[in-house]
């Protein structure tokens, strides 16, 4: 990367977070994690050879080989900087990424929008395995993700007895609907892009949710609970997920304990429709983590597979795959580019956002000034009232009482990347633009 013109200085304010700024995390990921990604990817299909050689058949171990090559020149081309390519496939979404990448002013990898230059590997990945006979429906990350949920296990135990025994008596609904939230929140530390690969056990978060408090820099969730709450109007609750393991259980006890306490007479999921920053769950590992629980010899995580179970047959749960998530846009633009999903959204009581990502494309991938209000860095995005619950992963951020950003970074100079910190925030006034 010797001859790209990287400026050695932070994100400027208001700018589009880009590994053009090197004293940034997202040059780091850039620079650092994406290609970390890469290579722990091509370790896993060859320690993993035989096994797919058996799934998938003899032809796809001959293919493997171009697969391994395909990413490695992923790696290459990102490690030098080259010019996204286009996206060679038939599939709609592919049009959607060829013209948008076509209209950005800079489409090398360091010098474009983070945002974009991230979901394109992904793409990328999806590309290579589109391209091949055998192997079209492989997923890359697919073992990292299972294991993630089984090295869990003692957490997604704990929470199923809570869940069974003491959500549902039907006292304090308001506390233990809060106590159940930020405790949703943690759950997206568990994200495997951030760990690159390596699972992490984050189980005892009963015992620490008081103490993680001040770690809460924007909670509003007494303005959740209130709208929430609301009897009145749409009993539909629209859930965007984002991983799979531990935070994918904890999102399902939310929606478990809406339906129960008839918060919501439906809930609507939405996952990707394809392999997503490592750890992002598909319909499949959906299936798969209900598959886990049905087949438990835990009675509770038993019980509560079957419940899900017969929520989905019954439709009280829908699983909603949409391509609008595996783009690189962010939301203001869904009314524009996917306006039958944005109605589809304005027909929920509230629409809860899960995680890092989801907030990088609520706040439109702008290093705003922290204590921007939440309503304003939404861009005019708001279909319903817009909740987000998100661990602080990267260098953007809102709703921050004034100050109180600049406490943080002297005392924790990280304070941004490292999913220590976290939001709960709320919206019902959006600005519109004009
Ligand atoms: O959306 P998630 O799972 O909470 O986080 C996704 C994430 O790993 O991806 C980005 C960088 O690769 C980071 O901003 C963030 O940490
Ligand atoms: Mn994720």
């Amino acid at each position: 990367t010797e001859d790209v013109p990287i400026m050695d200085i932070t994100t400027p304010r208001n700018a589009s977070l880009s590994g053009f700024y090197k004293r940034s995390f997202a040059y780091f990921t850039i620079k650092e994690r994406l290609p970390r990604i890469l290579t722990q990817s091509i370790d896993i299909l060859v320690r993993n050879k035989e096994e797919i050689g058996k799934e998938y058949g003899e032809n796809a171990k001959e293919e493997l080989k171009t697969v391994i090559g395909e990413i490695s020149k992923l790696k290459y081309e990102i490690q030098t900087n080259k010019p996204m390519q286009e996206i060679r496939s038939d599939a709609p979404d592919a049009k959607l990424y060829n013209e948008f990448v076509l209209q950005q002013p800079n489409k090398t990898y360091f010098t474009a929008v983070w945002l974009h230059a991230e979901c394109y590997m992904y793409r990328r990945i999806r590309e290579i395995f589109e391209q091949t006979q055998s192997l079209q429906s492989y997923d890359l990350f697919q073992i990292q993700k299972r294991s993630s949920f089984e090295a869990n296990l003692a957490a997604v135990l704990q929470l199923s007895k809570y869940l069974v025994l003491k959500l549902a008596d039907g006292q304090d609904v308001k506390s233990e609907f809060i106590k159940l939230l930020k405790l949703n929140l943690w759950g997206n530390q568990c994200d495997l892009s951030f760990s690159s690969g390596i699972v992490e056990d984050c189980s005892d978060w009963f015992q620490i949710l008081d103490s993680l408090q001040p770690n809460i820099v924007s909670d509003q969730s007494e303005d959740v609970w209130s709208a929430v709450s609301d009897t009145n109007g749409s009993q539909i609750i629209d859930i965007v997920l984002d991983n799979s393991g531990y935070e994918l259980f904890t999102d399902l006890c939310l929606a478990d304990f809406l339906i129960t306490h008839k918060f919501a007479r439906s809930i609507r999921i939405y996952v990707k429709n394809m392999s997503w920053f490592v750890s992002d769950v598909m319909k499949r590992d959906f299936d798969w983590t209900l598959r886990q629980l049905l087949a438990s010899d835990d009675k509770d995580m038993k019980y509560l597979g079957e419940r899900w179970t017969k929520y989905l047959v019954d439709k009280v749960w829908v699983i909603i795959e949409d391509d609008f998530f595996t783009l690189p846009h962010d939301y203001s633009l869904m009314a524009a580019t996917a306006p039958a999903l944005y109605r589809q959204m304005a027909q929920a009581k509230v629409v809860i956002f899960k995680g890092d990502l989801n907030y990088r494309k609520l706040l439109g991938e702008k290093n705003w000034e922290p204590s921007t209000p939440f309503n304003v860095a939404l861009q005019g995005f708001g279909p319903s009232k817009v909740v987000s619950l998100r661990t602080v992963k990267c260098q953007l951020i809102c709703g921050l009482e004034p100050g109180v950003a600049e406490a943080l970074s002297s005392k924790d100079p990280d304070w941004e990347s490292t999913g220590k910190y976290g939001v709960i925030q709320y919206c019902d006034d959006i600005r519109k633009l004009d």
